[in-house]
């Protein structure tokens, strides 16, 4: 027996007739002919079904929400509603014709960034184009996520979402945002250009703004970073690229992700495979970034998450009893060193200004809860005190140096010494290795795109066609290039072949896109993404001798060669209080970052 909704006689007060498992038509109305005639046919439909009419297939379509029926209205293609509905609903998308491509002027992970013209207003604007056919759903997701939370912002140190457009020829979205001239790291790399004190306040000021909007909204961004502060010629700073935030409560913590934060900025709970954290992950970042402009080289360029937590741990301390106590994080055992490390924030930078320590200690705690939040580090003396920071309109205003416009550059005057040949090309811009570039700051790790894993396979017994124990360091970038690093235990004796088998998983392709399963963000439980030991890589030379020098110049960067990964001196020695690099262990998943490796050796 059907059951329908029907109106009350009398009263007209709808109500589910059920009960009494009977259909009771209502006397027709003008008020409620519409319904009446809607519930006609669906009873007739009802029918049919039970009659085995052909129309039953009609019937057995999903229902579409109401919304997607709007939104359709208002112009959005199928295969963009049926993707990111949510994202989109409410706005009204533009037409891809209706802005002139002038150039491309950055590219991401799932995006190509063009600058443009709106044909309407002659405005320049910053199209993000975002292809969906080649896109798995998960992507997708993420992509949408950026959208909800982009719409979700308002203010003036945020990168703005103008507006969405789609082209009908092809699966595409573009993202309209305000155009920006440059990105802080681009700039930072510049030659010749040097921040003052009170030119760093401003910006570091401008970053803090941006952060206590977001985070009093709920977002985090999880991945600050030199190349995602955009700044425009009037000097005004925006935090962009919203794909790795989220949105977080901080009074009903659920479980995230620890695969967020380029490496240089990742602050070390997450290092440690933290899954409940909070606005600490971009206070961590920003204290780099702040330390990074004083200095004027990047403060822990780690090649490795496990060198970078050494670096953490040297300049930093290594974290106290209580804090594995408190924290309980999962990749404790693997990380503690048998011996603390000293902090030594204060004396390694020393020549800083004076008022910018606190600000620094603070941002820099490994504890996270002792970096407060962004609205008190506003609050610091650092902005309260002489030289104050300057107004963002009396700041330099630079020709274009996006980071991608340095890239270009740089592998240009390569060529031009005839040292190409080297460097892979993705999409007409040229990867340049950080030994080979020029200038004293060196751009962070593309995005969050590093997978990287320390593999330390099973150590099998060397017999006739054994397979051998090695160490296996594997780096994926999303730019397609895979380098491995073979550390392979002295055999005595044996004759090595090998057999490397790769096989990228391109359904959980990065940090970028973390598996739905790993971030709590999105709905889903989370799982830590490091199951295996990492073993600490070679001890890097500490980092050198700040550069600035507040009695001499408030100039802030003096260094020829960047320090970092172009001048970092390589030990063979590990540290020996970090655990050892050629343990070996078993039941290694490689799936969990992404990448399953198998390697074979054959021992004579
Ligand atoms: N509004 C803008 N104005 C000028 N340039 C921009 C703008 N937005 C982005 N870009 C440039 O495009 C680059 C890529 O943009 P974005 O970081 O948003 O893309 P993504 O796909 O999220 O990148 P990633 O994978 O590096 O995180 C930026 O580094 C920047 O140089």
């Amino acid at each position: 027996m059907g059951c329908v909704l029907g109106t009350e006689s009398g009263g007209g007060r709808r109500r589910s007739r059920r009960r009494r498992g009977k259909v009771e038509e209502p006397p027709p109305s003008a008020a409620n002919a519409v319904e009446v005639r809607v519930r006609k046919d669906a009873t007739e439909r009802q029918r049919t079904r039970r009659t085995g009419d052909v129309l039953a297939t009609e019937h057995r379509k999903p229902r579409l929400p109401d919304s997607f029926l709007a939104n359709q209205q208002q112009g959005w293609p199928p295969w963009l509603l049926a993707a990111a509905g949510d994202a989109i609903q409410g706005w009204t998308p533009r037409r891809a014709n209706s802005f002139e491509r002038l150039a491309k002027i950055g590219q991401g992970t799932y995006s190509n960034v063009y600058k443009a013209r709106d044909l309407i207003n002659g405005k320049i604007v910053a199209l993000k184009k975002v292809r969906f056919d080649n896109l798995e759903p998960e992507s997708v997701k993420f992509m949408a996520r950026e959208i909800l939370v982009l719409r979700k912002l308002d203010h003036p140190n945020v990168l703005k979402l103008e507006g969405l457009a789609t082209s009908r020829m092809s699966c595409s979205l573009y993202l309209v945002f305000e155009y920006m001239e440059h990105d802080l790291a681009g700039l930072a790399a510049r030659s010749g250009v040097k921040f003052t004190e009170a030119q760093i306040k401003c910006y570091i000021k401008q970053l803090l703004s941006g952060l206590e909007h977001c985070h009093n909204n709920g977002v985090l961004h999880r991945d600050i970073k030199g190349s995602n502060l955009l700044l425009n010629n009037e000097g005004i700073l925006k935090i962009a690229d919203f794909g790795l935030a989220t949105f977080y409560d901080p009074n009903h913590k659920q479980p995230m992700t620890s695969r967020v934060v380029t490496l240089w900025y990742r602050p070390p709970e997450l290092l440690l495979g933290a899954t409940i954290y909070g606005v600490g992950v971009d206070l961590w970042s920003a204290g780099c970034i702040l330390a990074e402009l004083l200095a004027g080289k990047p403060i822990m360029p780690g090649r490795t998450e496990v060198e970078q937590l050494h670096k953490i741990f040297k300049l930093c301390g290594s974290p106290s009893e209580e804090y594995w106590k408190k924290y309980r994080l999962p990749n404790a055992t693997l990380f503690k060193p048998q011996q603390p490390y000293k902090r030594c924030v204060a004396e390694t930078f020393k020549d800083f200004p004076l008022h910018s320590l606190p600000l620094i200690e603070s941002l820099l705690s490994i504890d996270a809860d002792g970096r407060g939040t962004a609205t008190a580090a506003l609050e610091s003396e650092f902005f309260t005190t002489e030289p104050y920071p300057c107004e963002p309109s009396s700041l330099p205003k630079y020709p274009p140096s996006k980071e991608l416009d340095v890239k270009l550059r740089e592998e240009e005057a390569r060529r031009q010494r005839g040292l190409t040949g080297k460097s892979s090309v993705v999409d007409g811009a040229k990867k340049v290795k950080a030994r080979d570039r020029v200038g004293r700051a060196i751009p962070a790790p593309e995005a969050n795109a590093e997978i990287q894993a320390n593999l330390d396979l099973e150590h099998l017994k060397p017999s006739q066609n054994s397979a051998l124990s090695c160490s296996l360091a594997c780096h994926l970038r999303f730019s397609g290039a895979v380098k491995f690093e073979l550390r392979i235990p002295r055999m005595q004796g044996s004759i090595v072949r090998w057999r490397v088998v790769t096989q990228t998983n391109t359904k959980s392709k990065s940090e970028k896109f973390p598996p739905p399963h790993q971030d709590g963000a999105v709905g889903h439980p989370q799982e830590t993404s490091n199951k295996f030991p990492l073993s600490f890589g070679p001890a890097d030379a500490s980092f050198g001798s700040a550069v600035f020098n507040s009695r001499s110049s408030v100039s802030v960067k003096s260094m020829g060669a960047a320090g970092g990964a172009s001048s970092r001196k390589k030990t063979s020695r590990e540290d020996p209080r970090m655990a050892p690099s050629h343990k070996f262990i078993r039941g290694f998943k490689p799936s969990s970052v992404g990448i399953s490796t198998n390697l074979f050796f054959k021992s004579k």
